[in-house]
């Protein structure tokens, strides 16, 4: 459960049998073909997968330079990436006869994927959400209740997705009997990192077969968001050994990346610590006191991220880089006018960088970005950003 120095399972030890039985089935429902039937049927019946790979033509030829692929995970059922991941956990949880799921959520997404995937399967849902991400993210909170979850805002500490994951965890530990905690991103105790990117996967498996399909051959350069870093892990991993393929990860760089560390860039502005049970880059102040973050989008609004993204960066395999809010705002028009797509502020940040590189690239440069969410839970923060009502 190891990349390089990062990962690992830092738990109490009330966790640990949960967690050794996860893992166990886990390891055997990696070489279950019946698992992998299941997980197919609901990707397709249910998620609406493959989602399609989608040529950006007139943003491509606004920019000037490369060619623009849009990755349309934002086209799945619930309008994000996390359902994917939300599968295949849930899946495991009834499999250990669980009957109560919990899961932490910041945007919403995570949350909403497993509300909806909870009530198709009957099973009890409760949704641990800060309360400051309650007030930004409201369409999604309305959504998890209608779907039948129980939303608990939190206010412990400031209110944000590090305390909401703390108060999951201490739930998990109270109820590990019915209990099964269902994390929303690459972070997390050895299984999950692994398992989260596992199951996100499907999206650059199909992204292979796809640009192989329309392009006949792999793409140059690969960019995705990273709020923990789940949906940039799922585009990744099965490129991992192309090594001709470019592989760009945008953090959150809020205000800036700077001294007051106004922002959520954990790899750029941050430096190892552990948190949420494994180690990782992570915002911290001198004293290793986990530090808020910031970001426009609350889905990349978390202090850390995963232990593999940390370890891709000290490898040199994956370049890192920061977007700030405003240039995120941009990108976020520019799709909507060029494209009349509105995406996630989160993959606005993606796209922000898209705009940096394309221009100076060559025609033949392919370029695929993951548009790992549907902008409708961000239309109403971004009127008040842009002063329009
Ligand atoms: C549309 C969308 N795009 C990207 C992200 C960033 O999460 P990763 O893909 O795991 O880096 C998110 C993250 N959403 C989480 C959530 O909905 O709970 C997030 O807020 C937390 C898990 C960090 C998202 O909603």
């Amino acid at each position: 459960g190891r990349f390089g120095i990062y990962g690992g399972r830092f738990v109490s030890e009330t966790l640990m049998p949960l967690i050794l039985e996860l893992e166990d089935q886990y390891e055997r429902a990696k070489t279950d073909q019946s698992f992998w039937d299941e997980m197919d049927w609901l990707w397709k019946h249910y998620v609406g997968r493959p989602s399609p790979l989608y040529y950006a033509e007139r943003l491509s030829d606004h920019l000037g330079g490369a060619k623009v692929y849009f990755k349309r995970d934002e086209l799945n059922h619930t309008g994000a990436h996390k359902i994917n991941n939300v599968l295949g956990q849930i899946i495991l949880a009834k499999r250990m006869g669980k009957t109560r799921i919990i899961a932490e959520t910041g945007a919403g997404q995570h949350g909403v994927a497993t509300a909806t995937v909870c009530a198709k399967f009957g099973l009890k849902c409760v949704v641990y959400m800060g309360a400051h991400d309650v007030e930004r993210q409201q369409p999604n909170v309305f959504r998890m209740r209608l779907l039948g979850a129980e939303v608990v805002p939190v206010t412990s500490g400031r209110g944000t997705l590090k305390d909401a994951m703390n108060d999951a965890l201490r739930d998990w530990v109270t109820n590990v009997r019915d209990t099964f905690y269902c994390i929303g991103t690459v972070a997390g105790p050895h299984p999950y990192p692994a398992m989260v990117r596992d199951f996100q996967s499907i999206i650059g498996k199909e992204t292979k077969e796809q640009i192989l399909e329309q392009e006949g051959r792999l793409p140059d350069t690969i960019i995705a968001a990273i709020g923990g870093g789940s949906n940039a892990m799922g585009l990744f991993y099965p490129f991992l050994d192309d090594k001709d393929v470019r592989i760009i990860g945008v953090e959150a760089g809020g205000k800036g990346v700077n001294e007051k560390m106004e922002h959520c860039a954990s790899l750029t502005g941050g430096r190892p610590g552990v948190l949420h049970g494994n180690r990782t880059y992570l915002l911290q102040d001198d004293d290793g006191q986990i530090l808020e973050g910031f970001s426009i989008s609350a889905g990349l609004d978390y202090p850390g991220i995963g232990p593999e993204h940390a370890w891709l960066h000290d490898t040199g395999r994956a370049e890192y880089v920061a977007i700030t809010d405003k240039e995120a705002l941009e990108a976020f028009q520019l799709s909507c006018a060029l494209e009349g797509i509105i995406p996630a502020l989160e993959p606005s940040h993606a796209l922000a960088h898209v705009m940096k590189i394309a221009p100076d690239l060559p025609k033949d440069h392919i370029i695929v970005m993951n548009m790992c969410g549907r902008g409708d839970k961000d239309i109403f923060a971004v009127a008040k950003h842009l002063g329009v009502e």
